[in-house]
């Protein structure tokens, strides 16, 4: 496996090949990664991982400066997983002036929920996600395809209409939530929990699936479900950014007749002391 920090030195080492397969990640890989890096090998004729934790996309406030960064113990794994080029750029490499280009993504999809939240958020993801984009696949012949994890449910949906309408070569696959055997969706951010905070954490994913079984319920006041799963989450010492049930196909609320055809989901995020997790639930 070969680790490379410079855009120059990737497209040579690239060139060689016709369709990279990429995953890209903020490392502190766990098995949720390595899940989006299995999905991805047989995709192409080259596999390319790539660690960045990527300021634009944090606000000032949040964790940015304290984010995990595990850069070899990533690369163990990487390694073990049959992945065949970490990409590992410096903030110099990839930003070596402020970005004042950015992609701005349309406000109906990435101003609510996340983005209502981490304002700025999805600019900073999809202006990363093109500058990557760019570089692993600006020499393929063929284009090539991208795996992103389906528990970041919004970034995958922006992601995937960001190359829609600027009509990218790259196919993008979305990659099952990897849980842990309690059901809470393993995550970097995990490791911010105290053991008590970890345990009671399962509680966001078993919120999501109440939620979505009662929005199914005959009769059901979806807004009041919504209330009553804030309140119980509220009360055990969280505190709720939201838990809503969204159309899968354009996370706007659901009317009566999506209701009946179904392909709905629960999302949710949440802060347990100072970890702020996020989750959904396919229904
Ligand atoms: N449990 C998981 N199952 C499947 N994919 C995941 C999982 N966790 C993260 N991913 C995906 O991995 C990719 C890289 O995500 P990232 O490096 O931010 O990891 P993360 O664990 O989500 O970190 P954070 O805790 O900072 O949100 C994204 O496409 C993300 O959706
Ligand atoms: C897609 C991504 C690597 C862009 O920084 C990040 O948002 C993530 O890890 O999900
Ligand atoms: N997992 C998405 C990246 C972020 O939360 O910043």
């Amino acid at each position: 496996m070969q680790v490379i920090h410079t855009i120059a030195e990737l497209r040579r080492h690239l060139a060689h090949f016709d369709a990279p397969a990429f995953v890209p990640t903020m490392g502190n890989l766990h098995d949720g990664h390595l899940a989006l890096v299995r999905q991805a090998k047989p995709l192409g004729d080259v596999t390319v991982a790539s660690i960045f934790v990527n300021r634009l996309q944090f606000l000032p406030h949040e964790d940015f400066d304290t984010y995990p960064r595990t850069l070899a113990a990533d690369c163990d794994k990487l390694a073990a997983e049959g992945c065949d080029v970490v990409f590992a750029p410096t903030e110099q490499e990839l930003y070596p002036e402020p970005q004042g280009f950015k992609v701005q993504p349309p406000a109906a999809l990435a101003d609510m929920l996340e983005g209502h939240y981490r304002p700025g958020f999805f600019t900073g993801v999809s202006t990363v996600v093109m500058k990557l984009f760019q570089i692993v696949f600006g020499q393929s012949k063929q284009g090539g395809h991208a795996v992103f994890g389906k528990k970041d449910y919004q970034q995958l949906m922006v992601i995937r209409q960001m190359v829609r309408q600027f009509a990218l070569p790259v196919t993008i696959h979305g990659g099952e939530i990897v849980r842990a055997e309690d059901g809470l969706a393993l995550s970097s951010r995990n490791g911010y929990l105290s053991p008590q905070e970890r345990i009671e954490a399962a509680q966001l994913s078993r919120a999501l699936q109440a939620l979505a079984a009662q929005t199914l319920a005959a009769g059901s006041d979806g807004q009041a479900a919504e209330q009553r799963a804030v309140k119980a989450l509220a009360e055990r010492g969280w505190q709720v950014d939201y838990l809503t049930v969204r159309r899968r196909e354009d996370l706007q609320p659901p009317t009566a007749a999506d209701l009946q055809s179904g392909r709905l989901v629960a999302l949710g995020a949440a802060r347990l002391g100072r970890t702020r997790l996020i989750d959904n639930w396919e229904f």
